[in-house]
């Protein structure tokens, strides 16, 4: 079970507070100055990635206190807890295994009694078969011909692992189109079958509950839409299947159930990407590299299970974050991938993150007096550069960056990619060196401004710098690398839920919106005002009620 610490008893918080008092006074170039090593020793390598984390405002004090605040916080036993598949999400009463759906070395992995690797290993082989099947054009739609379009419909960890990796492996990709729809906005769906034919589509109607308002509408809309070609509702089964835990509602909403892929409820919805859950991107890159995907991401759970922490690139990301979060006072942390097929990485990590220890009750039941998981956003870098990078430079905020780019490009079109990689550089040198009075006095004198000019410039021009950044430098981005880099961030998440004293794998937060959602549903039809809500609510039912006549 999880240790029930409030981190901030600890010894190492107080230490770490005291710490800070004096060092946040320190440059990040300053440490830099005073140690030529810094590099090499504030970085770490797995395999094909360096992650450098050395232009941060850490020493190696406030790291040594760091990672005392994880021993004394129990991460060890905690960390062992999850691998051993202990019912470590409490609240729930389940085990949280996402790593034994890529536990490539098939050792047991115990849950109430029973080895979940046979069951993980079924499922992994009939989406092999059948996304086998469905790639080579053996599955067969109703008119007879082959699968060309494959539509995922789910939301949440239903849709955003599967179209953050499908988009990030592009390069991988087969023939098979695929398209993802989650939003219960109907244009979603409608503009998705404006590009699909009936006779060659297949749906995955993924949702663990199988109860999710959004998905099981969109599939309801797919279904009548197919019908209305097909005719026949014993087509659904060759263009239907199901991603589920929930066996009877697969069964009552026609899908054959030997069309349904199972998965279990130890799997959480935003890490179950590594389950069936992922059948569309089997679909989309083949089952071969899906394995490269588990392999990568099994590579770095054993690196996170076994590495001393102080080598340990999940615990060390971990810690930096909450260094900066608990004692820097940052709310926020941006991802920025140099790379444009990881254009919904933040996104897939904004639900990660933010789903996973956006908690403020810790595991005692009492509300935590400390900040929890930070706000994460992101778009890819450059385009960043252009929009929302001013307010990280010169802005009132603190905010740490993740910097993330593959070394060798899929595109390798004339000097595109050393351009982008220029830019990813001299940001975060930037970032950190920012630019001082002197320098900006001595680039406009060399303009040739008078020196009233330059006085009245000058404090725009300054840069403070200090701005914290990890860079995490990738030789390709392959379906093994991106396995590992996506294990890293989620281990990332587990550490800091377990120093933050809160369950990171439920999700009670998002319960309250749907079931007002469900009151307010049947209140807007018909016409009798409605009374029932607070002032605003009722008003702005009623003007839309009005708006609609
Ligand atoms: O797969 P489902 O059951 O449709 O849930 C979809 C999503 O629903 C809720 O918003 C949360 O519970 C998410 O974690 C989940 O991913």
């Amino acid at each position: 079970m999880l240790p029930k610490i409030n981190p901030t008893t600890t010894g190492a918080w107080k230490k770490l507070e005291e710490y800070y008092e004096t060092f946040s006074e320190t440059h990040i170039k300053n440490l830099f100055e005073n140690d030529s090593n810094r590099f090499e020793k504030y970085s770490l390598k797995f395999e094909d990635i360096l992650v450098d984390y050395s232009k941060n405002c850490l020493d190696d004090t406030a790291k040594a206190a760091l990672i005392e605040l994880a021993g004394e916080c129990g991460l060890k036993n905690a960390i062992e807890s999850m691998f051993s598949g202990e019912k470590i999400n409490a609240t729930e009463n389940r085990a949280v295994l996402h790593v034994a759906l890529r536990n490539r070395s098939n050792s047991p992995i115990i849950v109430d009694g029973e080895d979940v690797m046979p069951e993980v290993n079924a499922v992994l082989d009939q989406m092999k078969d059948f996304s086998e099947k469905v790639i080579s054009g053996e599955w067969k739609g109703y008119t007879g011909k082959p699968i060309t379009d494959v539509v995922n419909i789910g939301i949440g960890g239903s849709d955003l692992g599967p179209l953050m990796v499908t988009e990030a492996l592009k390069p991988y990709k087969n023939h098979l189109n695929l398209h993802f729809v989650s939003n219960v906005d109907g244009t979603h769906i409608a503009e998705t079958l404006k590009e699909v034919n009936p006779e060659t589509t297949l749906f995955i109607v993924a949702s663990k509950t199988f109860t999710t308002q959004e998905t099981m509408t969109n599939a309801n809309s797919a279904r009548s839409w197919f019908l209305d070609s097909a005719k026949n509702e014993n087509f659904i089964k060759s263009h239907f299947v199901a991603v589920s835990t929930n066996k009877e509602e697969v069964a009552k909403f026609g899908i054959d159930t030997k069309n349904m892929f199972r998965f279990w409820n130890w799997v959480g919805g935003r890490y179950s990407l590594w389950s069936a859950i992922g059948l569309s991107i089997v679909l989309g890159i083949g089952f071969e590299n899906y394995i490269q995907l588990l392999e990568g991401a099994h590579a770095m759970d054993n690196h996170f299970r076994n590495t001393e922490f102080d080598k340990n690139i999940p615990v060390i990301l971990a810690l930096i974050g909450i260094w900066y979060n608990n004692f820097y006072g940052a709310e926020t942390e941006a991802i920025l991938p140099y790379d444009q097929y990881m254009h919904r990485f933040a996104a897939y990590f904004q639900q990660g993150n933010m789903e996973s220890n956006g908690k403020y009750v810790d595991r005692n039941g009492k509300q935590v007096d400390y900040q929890t998981g930070p706000i994460i956003w992101g778009e890819p870098g450059t385009n960043g550069q252009h929009a929302f990078y001013q307010l990280i430079h010169q802005g009132t905020k603190l905010i740490p960056c993740d910097f993330i780019a593959p070394a060798v490009s899929h595109n390798p079109i004339s000097d595109h990619h050393p351009k982008l990689l220029a830019n990813f550089f001299a940001q975060t040198e930037a970032m950190m060196v920012g630019k001082t009075k002197e320098q900006v006095k001595a680039e406009l004198k060399a303009a040739g401004k008078t020196d009233e000019e330059i006085e009245s410039l000058l404090p725009f021009k300054v840069f403070q710098g200090n701005i914290p950044t990890n860079s995490i430098l990738v030789k390709k981005l392959t379906p093994r690398t991106l396995g590992s880099l996506i294990a890293m961030y989620e281990h990332k998440i587990f550490v800091q839920g377990v120093i933050w004293n809160i369950y990171s794998f439920d999700q009670w937060g998002v319960e309250l919106g749907k079931q007002l959602a469900k009151t307010i549903l049947p209140e807007l039809e018909g016409s009798e005002p409605v009374t029932g809500h607070d002032d605003s609510t009722n008003g702005l039912i009623n003007a839309y009620k009005e708006m609609r006549k």
